[in-house]
């Protein structure tokens, strides 16, 4: 069986300035991975990358065995929807739209019946603890309130890949513990491959392996 998420070689500079040199990991279902390393080592690149959100100049990223870049747009913007959740550190909510409408979007955008997929969002709303604030829009709500929200959109699809960029970061430490459960159940009860980027040494514990980067390529790599 194919991983759930493999990096093969990749590549990536912002004009000339290389942020990954070259890095190749490989994700089994149900693996959770932490990447660390210093503040412009790549980190946020790589998951960037990953996601398909940057197309990489070199190498390759495969999720399930696709090739992102082999794919035509909208094979590959379908794919994205469906297998991949991605958490980013800023700014992924729609901001007119009540939270139940912002986590239930991945759904709708995929065809799916509203009713249906408002009875999910608002499971998923439970399970990140908001479901009170399902109508509120996010500029009502705190930096650790959406990311809650941007937790439950990412893993409304059943992904097979979940990639977080600081997930916790704005959320005090027994909010951000209750948010690291919610998405390591994603990976353990699921099976959902989960990368997470974090300078949190509690998050980093939490994973099976880290993958420490440092100047745009793997430093060392050691299973936890
Ligand atoms: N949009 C951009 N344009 C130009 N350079 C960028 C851009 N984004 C990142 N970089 C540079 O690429 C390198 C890697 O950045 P990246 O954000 O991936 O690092 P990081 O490890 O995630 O950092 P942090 O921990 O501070 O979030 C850094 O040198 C950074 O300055």
């Amino acid at each position: 069986m194919n991983a759930a998420l493999t990096l093969d070689q990749v590549e990536y500079s912002y004009r000339r300035n290389p942020a990954l040199r070259g890095v190749s990991l490989q994700l089994e279902r149900g693996e959770v991975v932490a990447v660390t390393g210093a503040s412009g080592c790549g980190k946020s690149t790589l998951l960037h990358c990953a996601a398909g959100i940057l197309t990489p100049d070199a190498g390759a990223v495969q999720v399930d065995g696709q090739d992102l870049a082999e794919l035509p747009e909208e094979r590959r913007a379908a794919l994205r929807r469906t297998k991949i959740g991605i958490v980013l550190q800023f700014g992924q909510l729609v901001p007119d739209l009540p939270l139940i409408d912002n986590v239930a979007l991945p759904l709708l955008l995929s065809g799916h019946e509203r009713g249906e997929a408002h009875v999910s969002a608002m499971d998923w709303l439970e399970q990140v603890g908001i479901a009170d604030d399902a109508d509120a829009v996010p500029a009502e709500l705190s930096g650790g309130q959406t990311q809650r929200a941007a937790v439950a959109r990412a893993l409304i699809t059943g992904p097979s890949v979940v990639l977080a960029d600081e997930p916790t970061g704005s959320l005090d430490s027994r909010a951000g513990q209750e948010l690291l459960e919610v998405l390591l159940k994603a990976a353990r009860y699921r099976g959902a491959a989960l990368m997470m980027v974090t300078h949190d040494n509690l998050v980093a514990a939490s994973a099976d392996r880290e993958i420490r980067l440092r100047d745009g390529v793997i430093q060392h790599e050691v299973a936890l």
